[in-house]
């Protein structure tokens, strides 16, 4: 199982490196591997299991973070009303957004990453909508079109896919300054 001494951290190079298309067929290595990313992020919202093995909460975990330089993500955002279904839940390779919508949006506490060990405070400007394309565990193209927190979160690990890591949309000298018309949300 995954843990976080798997995952690396800021400072290490590959995580500002561009990750690899996946080739199909999946080897067996690299479907395991990339269900162990999904199942890290349950085991991390699962009090029992998170405690146990002293893992940090995650929505979301990219390749690259276990040091994978191939373009694959996990995403796992539970639904606050009912853990046992969550409002999106998926892995996926070579994830490419088609479209996205012209308004921005951005998370009111800001973001924070698995890979990095401190708070940087400061909005994260994302885009609000996105039309996104990727192939799943059985090599079949998906189409999806995320909005809000799902939106924000692929986008996050589509970005760790490209080696840029979430503070680097931050605004250094006005962290906590946005456009008026991006949507904060809370
Ligand atoms: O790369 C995933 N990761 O570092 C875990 C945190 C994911 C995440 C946190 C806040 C907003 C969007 C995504
Ligand atoms: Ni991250």
């Amino acid at each position: 199982m995954i843990t976080m001494d798997d995952i690396i951290r800021e400072g290490h190079p590959s995580l500002k490196k561009v990750a690899k298309e996946v080739m199909f067929p999946l080897t067996e290595e690299q479907k395991q591997k990339a269900e162990e990313m999904l199942q890290f992020l349950k085991n991390s919202q699962d009090a029992e299991i998170s405690e146990k093995y002293q893992l940090r909460g995650g929505v979301g975990l990219a390749a690259p973070q276990i040091d994978w330089l191939e373009r694959v993500i996990a995403v796992h955002v539970p639904n606050v009303e009912n853990p046992d279904e969550p409002l999106f839940s998926a892995v996926m390779m070579n994830p490419k957004i088609l479209s996205h919508s012209v308004e921005e949006t951005c998370l009111s506490e800001g973001e924070g990453c698995l890979s990095v060990d401190r708070e940087v405070p400061g909005y994260v400007v994302r885009h609000s909508r996105i039309s996104l394309e990727y192939t799943d565990l059985n090599g079949e193209t998906q189409k999806a079109r995320l909005r809000k927190y799902p939106a924000i979160v692929v986008q996050h690990e589509i970005d760790h896919l490209n080696g840029i890591m979430f503070y680097d949309h931050i605004n250094a000298k006005e962290p906590w300054k946005v456009a008026d018309d991006v949507n904060i949300m809370s």
